[in-house]
């Protein structure tokens, strides 16, 4: 496997130590070590059940888990998830809808709440960040100024995929674990929304993407580590991604393995293998769910 770390001059923003997670009898995360860095872009991907929801539940603190995890060098692996929003992190859910009858604005204002009154009451006395400006700021970074008025019903899918994202980013978020944030949008809207996410880590935010949609994820991420069965099977590059025979073969799953014994059969019998198995790592993603 690669050995994947964030560039030498980014600031550490997420690390996990040996991170696991049981469900009764089922390891849905297995001794994970991941980093994010400050402005970086970073892909976990795996088929379904490989544990990447779970592996956000158990850094924000909606799963009990164990092993270590660290927000800017800070352990925050028994704080609560208010406690731990506090420090800067924050998520989407995979199904994030929005507040139909609130206005964009209106939405971040709610997350904004949610973030904590008491740390804006503070913020106000210490002369600090005042908490009209939070909601603007987070417009701001994914570029919704405009529709700011607007209500998610009058927006384009893609916005109303933003919108999602810009909660996360309300307060002082430098790290945000985005859930499928991309779920439902065509191609075009699909890499318009890769362009956002890319000019939010230039802001230095660090992004932790979670996606099926494997032409963002290649398309977007500097990193990619790949899950299955709860584990890391492979970390790097897109394109060393791409060539990994191990997420190859956790991709294509049985498919891989019935296409295989069909050529071995077929050798057997004398006759040329058959060439069903042309599926590259690329678009197995939308296989993912189907060899499990
Ligand atoms: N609350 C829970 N209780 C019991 N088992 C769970 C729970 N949440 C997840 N699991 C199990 O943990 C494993 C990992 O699930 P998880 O949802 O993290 O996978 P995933 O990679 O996010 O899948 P998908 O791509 O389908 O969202 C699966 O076997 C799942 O059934």
């Amino acid at each position: 496997m690669t050995d994947t770390t964030i560039s030498a001059d980014a600031e550490l923003l997420l690390q996990t130590r040996g991170l696991s997670v049981h469900y009764g009898g089922v390891t849905a995360n297995a001794d994970i070590d991941i980093t994010v860095g400050a402005g970086e872009i970073v892909g976990l991907i795996g088929p379904n059940g490989a544990g990447k929801t779970t592996f956000v539940d158990a850094v924000t603190g909606f799963a009990k888990s164990s092993g270590e995890v660290l927000v800017s060098g800070q352990r925050i692996d028994r704080a609560s998830p208010h406690r731990r929003r506090r420090v800067g992190m924050a998520r989407t859910w995979q199904a994030g809808e929005l507040f139909a009858d609130l206005t964009v604005e209106q939405n971040l204002a709610v997350a904004v709440q949610r973030v904590g009154l008491r740390a804006l009451v503070t913020d106000v006395l210490n002369g600090s960040r005042p908490a009209a400006g939070v909601v603007e700021k987070a417009l701001d970074v994914v570029g919704l100024t405009d529709v700011a008025d607007r209500r998610p019903d009058e927006l384009t899918l893609g916005q109303q995929k933003l919108v999602g994202v810009a909660r996360a980013l309300v307060g002082d978020t430098r790290l945000v674990l985005l859930d499928e944030p991309a779920a439902g949008l065509d191609t075009h809207e699909s890499l318009a929304f890769g362009d956002e996410l890319r000019r939010i880590a230039a802001t230095g935010v660090g992004i932790l993407l979670i996606d099926h949609d494997m032409s963002l994820v290649l398309d977007v991420c500097d990193r990619l580590y790949v899950l299955d069965f709860g584990r890391v099977i492979a970390s790097g590059t897109p394109t060393e991604i791409q060539d990994d025979p191990a997420v190859v073969a956790a991709y294509l799953g049985s498919a891989e393995v019935e296409a295989d014994t069909h050529a071995e059969s077929a050798n057997e019998a004398g006759t040329p293998p058959t060439t069903e198995s042309s599926t590259t790592g690329t678009d197995a993603g939308d296989t993912g769910g189907e060899s499990r």
